[in-house]
Order: C-alpha cells, then structure tokens, then sequence
C-alpha cells in the first residue's frame, strides 16, 4: 500500500470562515511531507482533524487503506497517529518519564513501572539518537530537548505517522539541523511524518514531498527536489514574493534611545546584561543579534521597563527612563513587538478589538470618564485588521485564542505599529509568519524608518537580521561584542562575532 494516511476531500467550517474547504492530501509510507500554506490557509485545522481534536464536516480519512472515524486524540493514537502541537503540552515541574506516561499508564503508577518506563525511554532515545534523559525536570532544559521529549511521548505510544506543527520556529539553528538528522533517522526507522512549516529552505532540506493550501483549498502537491523555493512561495501565495528587502539609504537623524553601561540579573542563574552602552538614532534600524538567551530579552526588558536595571542609565529622548513605569514609557512612544506574543503580546480570551486598545483604553477616543467607546474601538480594530491583513472568522470581534498562530502576530504587529511610536522594538516580529507577510512586515518596519523613527530589531534570524537593519548589534554572554554596519559584515563576520569572537569594529 502507497499511502498510509489519506485525507480526502475534507472540509471544516468554523464560524464565518472555511478552512478547510475539500482539501486532499496524501501521506506515503516513509516519506516526509510537508504542509505548506500562509497564515490561516487552514493548516493547523486540518492536522487537528487528523489528530481527533475535530470532527470534519465532511470528507474521508483512510488510514492503511482502511477509511476511519477519529473521534478523538485517543483513538488516533491507538491509529498509530502522534502530533507535536505548535505549543508544547508538558508539565514544567514533572521529569521527562512522568510527561511521557502522563496518559498511557496501565493503571496508578508504582515506583518500579516509572523506573521500567525510564529505561524503555532512555532505549528509544538512544535508538533514534535524541538524547533526553528521562530523570530530567521539563522546567530544567531546553527548548530543543522539550521538542524531543514531545518527540519521544508519540514513539513511546508506538505512532508510526508524526505530525509536527511548525518544529523549528522555536528552534535554534543548531537545533534545527539536529532536528533534521532525528527525522532522517525516523524515517529510516520506517515511521511517516507530515511537517507543517514556513520555511522553504527548511523543506529543501527535510521534505519529499510538499502539499500547498491557500485560504482552505488544495493548490496542488509537489515533488519538492524538482520545485525551487520560489515556485513554492508563489504556489502558496498567489504571487510572486520578493525575498530581497528593497530599501534606500538610511538618513539618520538624532539620537532617540542611548543605554550607558546597563546591568541587569547580574547575579542571576541565567545570563543578564552585562554593562551595555548603544544607541539607536531616528532613520535607522539597529538589528540586534545572537543566538537565543544571550541578554537579547534583559536588554529589551530594560529598555521597555520590563526588568529592573540593576546599575546604568537609559537615556529616550534626552530624559532619563531608568526607573520610568511601563505604561508611561508607552505613553512617551515606545512601541515593543514582543517575543512570545501568548504571554506578553495579547489576553487571549479577548477580542481582536480588545486587544488593539489595551495599552490606550483609557485614552480618549477609546474611553471617556472610564466608560469605553464601542464604537471607536470596533473602528481602530477594523483599520488595523485592513491595513495588516490580518484573518480571522469574524474579524474584530473575533476571540484572539481562536485565531491562527500569524494572523495573531499580524494583529499584535498592527497594533504597535499603529501607535506611531518614536522607538519601535520589534523582538522576532516575523516568527510563524509566512513569506507573504514577511515580506510586508519588512517593508513596515523599513517605513518606520524612513519616516524617522528609531527601529530596533531583535531576531535571531541571521538573513531577517542582515536584510533589515542597517547597523548590527552582536550580544554573547550578555555582553556587547561589537557594533557593525550591515552593509559592511557578512554572515561569517556576525557568526563569529555570536560565539563571542569580537572582529567588527566598535563605535
Ligand atoms: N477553534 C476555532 N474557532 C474559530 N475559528 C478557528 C478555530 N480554529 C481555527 N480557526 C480559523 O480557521 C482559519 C484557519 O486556521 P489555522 O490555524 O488552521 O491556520 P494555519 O494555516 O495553521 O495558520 P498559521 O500559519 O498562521 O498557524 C483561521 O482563519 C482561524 O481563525
């Protein structure tokens, strides 16, 4: 048998919107096929259906040849079927071993089964080269190796087809490329695995076989070593997409945001920052980068006043902000896209139109004497969504929870944006975003700039990095190596200067 999960013909409406509207796609036996598909195409829905989590409309599921109902997760594991949600499901304070059978105990665990099931993880982990070790607290390790014990749970429930919703957004580039031999080895293993991700060099590299869907619908499946990644991204968006930021020289005007020896979390477990000093000027984009966890997020805490500076001085617009509460930095035009757009980007059971204001809802016209204005606030939402593209079922009154994971950061991105700050922090604004809107959130921020706003960009894209900005920041250790000029340095240059090998030339 050629295929051993077929979906056929599935539809799934959702209030006010199709997702999946007759979409097909076959998975062959030992293969890896990626979904590919713009933000809201409909790509987690149709992965959820077959994981159980929904129920489709209409359409067929045949697994091995044999058409099934997945009522549920349960029964799609008992089918063989294991997904790695998007966000992972762990329990921070549980070992691996105990998240692993978290579910699939027999019955109430003894000491002796968990010890039994720490020795059959520890196989399969050294039979599929992840090493994870099964004593392990989730809260103390990586990101990457939280991946793999999500990895781990569907081998240790036998699946033979994996499904992983966009694996390498939260990876770093290392990371990735241990990812990409794990699912070689999975493979060779004999398992069948269904990849959802945005990034086309990414499926270049991992995938056989590609299926695009655009706004619900099947545009076709390909075979990817015979596909460029421009054919791809048109495939996916409709048109063609321009991978260069197009953009003039910069004209740079004063200084907006100056850090003066800045210290924070010194003395912490983790990295802090380490006696910073920089400056952002207006006209200019500053990209800062590193690779994950080494001061990027103590630095932009300081500056919006998300972390207490334990010693230095952060200067915005001539007046000293060290000790400045939040909201007022906000209120002076400081703009943050912040990182993890679940914690710190929106209140998920709100409405889009809820969420646009919560930095201004008592600001007029949004509020008056503490009564909010409906109306005002339905308005801002609505320009937001047309000017930022941003999808959803029911448009502003649609729940945040509800949304697709890139038309939530489009509605965070229009938000900050919209404000019309004079310092603009974007931290990883394009993450889960796919290249459409990439392309255009790069010409947003490259807009600010050019109207004479401060941009400071934090990615750990290393291409995102040295596309946008026109000077470059290199942090290791919590420590500033050095500053660059983007036209200047090369990826080399920058990726030594991240393993803290100082070459560029300080300002
Ligand atoms: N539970 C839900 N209730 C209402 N609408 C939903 C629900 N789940 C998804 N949708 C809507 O269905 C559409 C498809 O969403 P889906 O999450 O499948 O997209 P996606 O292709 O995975 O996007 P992304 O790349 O941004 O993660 C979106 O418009 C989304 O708002």
């Amino acid at each position: 048998m050629e295929y051993v999960v077929e979906m056929l013909n599935i539809r799934k409406e959702f209030p006010g919107i199709v997702a999946n509207d007759n979409i097909t796609l076959q998975l062959k036996k030992g293969e890896i096929h990626a979904l590919l598909g713009e933000n809201g195409a409909g790509k987690s829905t149709l992965m959820s259906i077959l994981f159980g989590m929904y129920q489709p409309d209409r359409g067929v599921i045949k697994v091995n040849g044999i058409e099934t109902k997945i009522s549920n997760p349960n029964v799609a594991n008992k089918l063989g079927i294991g997904m790695v949600h998007q966000h992972f499901k762990l329990v921070s304070n549980f070992t691996v071993t105990e998240n692993i059978v978290l579910g699939a105990e027999p019955h109430q665990l003894y000491k002796l089964e968990l010890s039994e099931a720490s020795k059959k993880i520890q196989e399969l982990s050294n039979q599929y080269g992840l090493n994870v070790d099964p004593y392990a607290k989730i809260e103390n390790i990586s990101v990457g190796m939280q991946q793999r014990v999500e990895i781990l749970k569907m081998l240790y429930r036998a699946a033979d087809v994996l499904i992983l919703d966009e694996p390498t957004a939260v990876l770093t580039p290392q990371e990735i490329e241990d990812l990409g031999k794990i699912l070689k080895n999975l493979i060779a293993e004999g398992k069948s695995i269904i990849i959802i991700t945005h990034k086309l060099k990414e499926i270049k590299a991992m995938a056989d076989r590609c299926t695009v869907i655009r706004r619900g619908k099947t545009i076709g499946t390909v075979n990817v070593a015979e596909t460029s990644t421009s054919k791809m991204a048109e495939m996916m968006v409709g048109r063609e997409v321009n991978f260069q930021v197009e953009k003039e020289e910069a004209k740079v005007g004063e200084v907006v945001l100056t850090l003066n020896n800045v210290t924070v979390n010194k003395d912490k477990d983790v990295i802090g920052l380490n006696n910073v000093s920089l400056e952002v000027k207006r006209g200019e984009i500053l990209g800062i980068a590193g690779v994950d966890g080494n001061g990027q997020s103590e630095l932009v805490q300081s500056i919006t006043g998300l972390a207490k500076v334990e010693s230095g001085s952060i200067i915005y617009e001539g007046e000293d902000i060290t000790n400045l509460p939040v909201k007022k930095r906000i209120e002076k035009g400081i703009a943050h896209i912040p990182e993890d757009r679940h914690k710190h980007g929106l209140i998920l059971d709100y409405t889009v139109e809820e969420n646009m204001i919560v930095e201004v809802y008592d600001k007029a016209p949004y509020s008056k004497r503490g009564i909010l204005n409906f109306s005002a606030m339905r308005k801002h939402a609505e320009n937001i969504i047309k000017n930022f593209d941003v999808r959803s079922g029911q448009g502003p009154i649609s729940v945040t929870r509800s949304m697709s994971g890139g038309n939530q950061q489009k509605a965070i991105i229009g938000r900050e944006i919209e404000m019309d700050p004079t310092l603009l922090i974007a931290v990883q604004p394009t993450r889960g975003l796919d290249v459409g809107s990439i392309e255009y959130i790069h010409k947003r921020l490259v807009e600010q700039r050019d109207k004479g706003k401060a941009v400071l960009l934090v990615s750990l894209e290393l291409d995102e990095i040295l596309n946008v900005s026109d000077r470059i920041a290199v942090v290791n250790n919590g420590n500033l190596i050095g500053i660059v000029n983007a036209k200047e340095t090369d990826e080399n240059e920058i990726g030594l200067m991240m393993a803290g090998v100082n070459k560029g030339e300080d300002e």
